[in-house]
């Protein structure tokens, strides 16, 4: 018979929600309880389309978790951390740049920030098949917990959102899910990722950017919101606002793939992590999230059966023949991401870019 209990794991506290009046980005949130009926959906899904062509990042909630298991996933997300040996952690090191995947660890210090600067954050990174690796030994008894939380995160919140971003289009309602099956051959993935305060000088020589502004790559990422202040989103007025944390909400960002098979109808919007406000300097600011991509055979071209997109108009990066897979997209993205040495953006702005798969990618400092 399996246990009624589950194993126990120490407590991840976070610090206490900042104090400091921070400019936060105003966003929407979607109420997930609504998308039970036909009329709800049909709502939501002008709400959806609204954040997705707009601001590209929006709230979820109700989607299903009580506080008391989300709290349960973010004690879980700091054992590879904080449970693992140092040894361990090397032997279960990820081979991003030779596969393109983060499966495994990405260790401190692997990307570069700025002027010589590297990150420091420790990522754990799991496929949404628990089983596909093997994992250290202290995450082990919690893969069933993990695996339960990755379906979650597919079934009740990227299924139900995508559903939505469909309807947007005028597609039919799973024309998007079908692209994106749990089973199927695709990376989707679940990320634990712990940031590490830094020194005074790191801090200066990157003018307080921990993470480097960029698009996420795949459809969709589940953010599960936590009380550290960092996460800033680049508005189209070039001001760059905070996202506010909301208790057991998730924030939800659209990414390059949603992007390209809208045809540029959705957005994939530039966001960084920056130093935290100061009564939260001193304290690890750990992520739960749920990367969303479609299987690695889906070629990224615009849905242009949409009878929106055929009214409004179908912005290309590449034509269609050129349209490189969601793995060759994921892979290539992943391989470079953070270690490519990149160039002044052609434009003459802020910005900097480099070539992948044939297409233009931004960064942001
Ligand atoms: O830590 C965060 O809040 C965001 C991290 C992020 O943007 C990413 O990992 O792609
Ligand atoms: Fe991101």
């Amino acid at each position: 018979m399996p246990s009624l209990t589950v194993p126990q794991v120490p407590h991840y506290a976070s610090a206490p929600v900042t104090k400091e009046n921070l400019q936060y980005a105003d966003l929407a949130v979607i109420d997930l309880a609504k998308a039970h009926d036909v009329e709800g959906r049909a709502q939501l899904a002008l709400e959806v389309a609204e954040a997705s062509k707009t601001q590209g990042f929006f709230y979820v909630v109700n989607h299903g978790y009580t506080a008391a298991q989300t709290e349960r996933m973010f004690d879980i997300a700091d054992v590879p951390f904080s449970c693992v040996e140092a040894d361990d952690k090397i032997a279960y090191t990820a081979s991003i740049k030779e596969t393109g995947s983060f499966e495994g660890y990405k260790p401190r210090q692997y990307w570069h920030v700025d002027n010589g600067v590297h990150d420091q954050v420790e990522n754990y990174s799991i496929h949404r098949d628990v089983t596909k690796r093997e994992h250290p030994k202290a995450l082990r008894p919690l893969l069933p917990e993990i695996d339960a939380f990755a379906q979650h995160t597919h079934f009740n919140v990227l299924h139900p959102i995508l559903r939505l971003l469909a309807l947007g289009l005028e597609l039919p309602e799973e024309e998007f899910v079908k692209l994106h099956g749990f089973s199927a051959k695709g990376a989707a993935y679940v990320r634990f990722m712990k940031y590490y305060p830094r020194s005074v000088d790191d801090e200066l020589k990157t003018n307080n950017v921990w993470l480097k502004g960029h698009t996420d790559m795949g459809t969709i990422t589940v953010l599960y919101s936590q009380p550290v202040s960092a996460l800033q989103i680049l508005g189209k007025d070039g001001k760059w606002r905070w996202i506010k944390h909301i208790e057991n909400a998730l924030v939800i960002n659209t990414g390059d793939t949603l992007e390209f098979l809208s045809g540029g109808y959705y957005k994939a919007t530039i966001h960084r992590v920056v130093q935290p406000p100061a009564d939260q300097q001193n304290h690890t600011r750990l992520g739960l999230f749920y990367f969303g991509m479609t299987d690695d055979a889906v070629k990224l071209v615009p849905f242009s059966s949409s009878p929106l997109l055929q009214r409004v108009g179908i912005t290309r990066r590449f034509e269609d023949k050129d349209a490189p897979t969601m793995e060759e997209w994921g892979k290539a993205r992943t391989s470079a991401y953070g270690t490519t040495v990149l160039k002044a953006a052609e434009d003459g702005s802020k910005f900097e870019e480099e070539v992948i798969a044939g297409v233009v990618v931004k960064h942001f400092n």
